[in-house]
């Protein structure tokens, strides 16, 4: 008996590596007999799911890594590899270099998106429209965002919010889920860039949309209730017929105030609207409406999830967090010396120890974790061909993680950071060239002014300190962070 249930294991192992190498001929079949011997080594995994088994089962355990580590265990550590991911053929690039050079060629290497993705996000959201109108639209929205005159006039509100949730939670005296709060929070500050008016009367339908839009973004696409996917597509529906009720509003509301608009009053939405292309076109509603799914999302979500860590590993290392805290102590003293109120952009710069730790809580947290790319030519990169029409996946993680660009890689350390101007494609949480995080600095001002108070008057204390971690959509403790938040001065 022993050995016929021997045999039939025997034979389906045989047949599931045989139905791999069918599936990889079939494949590269499509592709030209020279191009097939170029590629980079790497496997499809089975007919139609591909590698997607092995992502998911990793990026559900304990141990992300171990995805990408079953490539570079099997193949070395040459840095690219062929795979099947998200209903497609993809090269996946583990090294910096060749990090850098998908980034920064953004006329070869184009956004390459699941396609289930682009559908939650918009298709006329950057991540689906033309070189030339992504630039444009860049250009038009980053400034308002991320330019020295627009982070000074956040600073305030940010400051200000900063102030009252922190007394908020305080104040409860029992657990909250730091995380969620932080969402909001951080929620709170992007609506008011782009939605200042209607921002709290529309916020919580909103914020419930789009925690169920995110647990979609990274998962299967099966379209089946029940499933994350089917679920983050009602609520892809839910945030474009709110900011469209929004968007008609304001169209009936300035088509009553025309010609009497105050240029100071604007803000994102506003701007929007008005752009004009070179032709004299506006923008249309489905355009603006994708351009605010996709801000709102990707301006709350990722600086929410690094405050936490930010947080969470300060707290966990009380040497790290005084040198942080004396830090701030000094900047507090300078400004009472002077009788300044309020935290400028003056006070952000001197913050050199925190912005390392943040550095640093970015490298280790890798919330965006891979980027996606398309190749729209036949491209050679060190001797290996990246085929036309494949997509490309640059993943952050195994670079900010790997031990042969940083030593002891797992461990939190800011004191990395001392003197260090990371090589090119070493550090790119934010991403790099044309489609660098327009964000960038709005987010690390947040987290900033955030870190700033936290550490001069508050403790947080979880409550499930080794509560297993959650990776996708990001990563991130299972119970949100449960914990409380004190008064240092009633803890020390
Ligand atoms: C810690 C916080 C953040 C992290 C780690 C982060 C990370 C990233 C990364 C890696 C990319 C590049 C994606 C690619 O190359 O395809 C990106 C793009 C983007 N981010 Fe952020 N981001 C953060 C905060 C923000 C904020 C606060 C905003 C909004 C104000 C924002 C808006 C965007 C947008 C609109 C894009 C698309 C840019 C384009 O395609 O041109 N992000 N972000």
């Amino acid at each position: 008996m022993e050995s016929v249930i021997g045999l039939v294991v025997g034979l389906f192992c045989v047949f599931l590596v045989l139905l791999k190498k069918i599936n990889g001929w079939y494949i590269e079949s499509k592709l030209e007999k020279t191009t097939r011997s170029l590629l980079p080594p790497g496997d499809f995994g089975f007919p139609f799911i591909g590698n997607m088994l092995s992502f998911l089962k990793a990026f559900k355990s304990n141990n992300p890594d171990r995805f990408i580590d079953s490539y570079t265990n099997r193949y070395g550590r040459i840095g690219m590899y062929k795979a099947f991911m998200f209903g497609s053929p993809t090269i996946l690039i583990t090294a910096p270099e060749k990090a850098k050079q998908m980034l920064m060629g953004e006329e070869i290497f184009i956004p390459g998106w699941p396609k289930a993705t682009t559908k939650l996000i918009g298709d006329k959201s950057f991540i689906a429209i033309s070189i030339e109108r992504h630039r444009r639209l860049r250009k038009m929205t980053a400034a308002p965002i991320n330019g020295y005159d627009a982070l000074s006039t956040y600073l305030a509100f940010i400051e200000e919010a900063t102030i009252s949730s922190l007394n908020k939670w305080f104040r409860i005296g029992s657990e909250i889920e730091f995380l969620t709060e932080l969402r909001r929070f951080t929620f709170g500050i992007i609506m008011h860039i782009f939605l200042s008016t209607e921002g709290s009367s529309i916020i919580t339908g909103l914020e419930q949309a789009y925690t169920d839009l995110n647990c979609g973004i990274r998962a299967m696409a099966i379209n089946i209730p029940g499933f994350a996917y089917h679920k983050a597509l009602g609520a892809r529906r839910k945030l474009v017929e709110i900011l469209r009720s929004v968007l008609d509003a304001r169209r009936k509301r300035k088509e009553l105030v025309a010609g009497k608009n105050n240029k100071n009053g604007k803000d994102m939405m506003d701007r929007l609207m008005e752009v004009e292309d070179e032709n004299g076109l506006k923008l249309g509603d489905e355009e603006i409406v994708d351009i605010l799914i996709m801000y709102l999302n990707a301006g709350h979500e990722s600086s929410a999830h690094i405050t936490m860590w930010a947080t969470v590993f300060l707290q966990e290392n009380p040497l790290i967090f005084r040198k942080a805290k004396e830090e701030q102590e000094e900047i507090r003293r300078s400004m009472i010396s002077t009788s300044q109120k309020h935290l400028s952009l003056k006070e952000i710069k001197k913050m050199e120890y925190l912005s390392k730790v943040i550095d640093e809580t970015l490298r280790l947290v890798n919330i965006s974790f891979v980027t996606f790319r398309e190749a729209t030519e036949d491209t050679n990169v060190d001797g290996y061909l990246i085929p036309k029409g494949w997509k490309v996946q640059i993943w952050a993680r195994s670079i900010h993680l790997d031990s042969s660009v940083y030593s002891n890689p797992k461990q939190f350390d800011p004191s990395r950071w001392e003197g260090v101007i990371p090589k090119p494609g070493t550090f790119i949480p934010f991403g790099a060239g044309a489609r660098l995080c327009p964000g960038n600095e709005l987010a690390k001002l947040e987290i900033s002014v955030f870190l700033h108070y936290f550490l001069l008057d508050y403790r947080m204390k979880r409550v499930n300190p080794k509560c297993p971690i959650r990776y996708l959509p990001h990563p991130r403790p299972k119970d949100n962070c449960l914990a409380t938040i004190s008064r240092s001065s009633c803890t020390d």
